[in-house]
């Protein structure tokens, strides 16, 4: 089993600009996600947010950061959520085990010491797309069904990015302390998501695109401010992260799905900064 954890640092809206490919590659975008057996995380300086793959085969996987994060156990001052969109698994929360279906989540609070996951089958392993944030208390850990996630229907055919917005984590209907999280996916024949584009100086935002039509499909990703965009081609099941300044949003040469998972200032959904399209550069 590999235990991998990378650092990104936060940057200014002039660093952004002046990357080229490379660079905004290395310092945004997460190449290798799941990897059969192995932990794949990132900790990110933006708002301190960690996030990664855990993709647990014959053997079942835990993250360990002690040392690294100066603390007792991974959780003893952060919360955690994730959804699975691999086969299915289950995880065992301090002691207690639970069944994890493809696309159900769970949030899981903080406080808590052991947190296990498994594969029900090494053939077609879970996939746990994990997301953890700074928290300052308890609140209780929660089961996120896909089936009870609240689904909001985005955008139409003709502007091509018809979608719907599955929210798992949303402080509206559970208590978290930064974490909210939700799972998008486009229809058929759609292929913009975040567009028209928003911006929210208040949170930061990583995005894990997931679920193309086909091995060949690719992302492209914007990213920067509204007046002087970047992009990054994705390959599937690959992350981008996008600091509080950064407009986030994409377009892909099929539908695919994307996982987002926000933390900051405030945890309302709905406190977006709407870019004007004549504003985009
Ligand atoms: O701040 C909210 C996030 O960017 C996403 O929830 C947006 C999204 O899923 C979409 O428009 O499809
Ligand atoms: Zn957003």
């Amino acid at each position: 089993m590999a235990f991998n954890m990378v650092t990104r640092y936060a940057h200014s809206p002039e660093d952004m600009d002046r990357f080229d490919t490379e660079q905004l590659r290395s310092e945004f975008l997460m190449e290798k996600i799941f990897s059969a057996g192995d932990i794949y995380l990132t900790y990110t300086y933006n708002d301190r947010m960690i996030f990664g793959g855990v993709t647990p085969t014959t053997k079942p996987l835990e993250i360990k950061l002690d040392k690294q994060l100066g603390v007792d156990f991974f959780l003893q001052r952060r919360e955690l959520g994730f959804i699975n969109i691999g086969g299915a698994g289950s995880v065992t929360i301090d002691g207690q085990e639970e069944h994890i279906e493809p696309h159900d989540g769970y949030y899981i609070s903080m406080g808590t010491k052991h947190v296990i996951f498994a594969s029900d089958s090494a053939d077609k392993p879970a996939k746990f797309y994990v997301v953890s944030t700074p928290a300052h208390r308890a609140y209780p850990s929660k089961k996120l069904a896909y089936k009870d996630s609240i689904s909001m229907p985005m955008g139409d055919q003709e502007h091509m990015n018809k979608r719907v917005i599955h929210k798992y984590i949303d402080a509206s209907t559970m208590d978290t302390c930064q974490l909210q999280m939700g799972y998008t996916v486009l229809e058929p024949g759609n292929s913009w998501n975040t567009m028209p584009a928003h911006t929210h100086a208040r949170r930061m935002e990583t995005y894990l695109y997931t679920e193309f039509g086909d091995p060949d499909t690719r992302v492209v990703h914007f990213m920067g401010t509204p007046d002087h965009t970047k992009h990054i081609f994705l390959e599937p099941d690959q992350a981008v992260v996008n600091p509080s300044f950064s407009i986030h949003c994409g377009v892909g040469t099929t539908n695919y799905a994307f996982i987002w998972a926000m933390c900051g200032e405030n945890q309302t959904y709905s406190d977006m900064d709407q870019v004007d399209m004549h504003a985009l550069r």
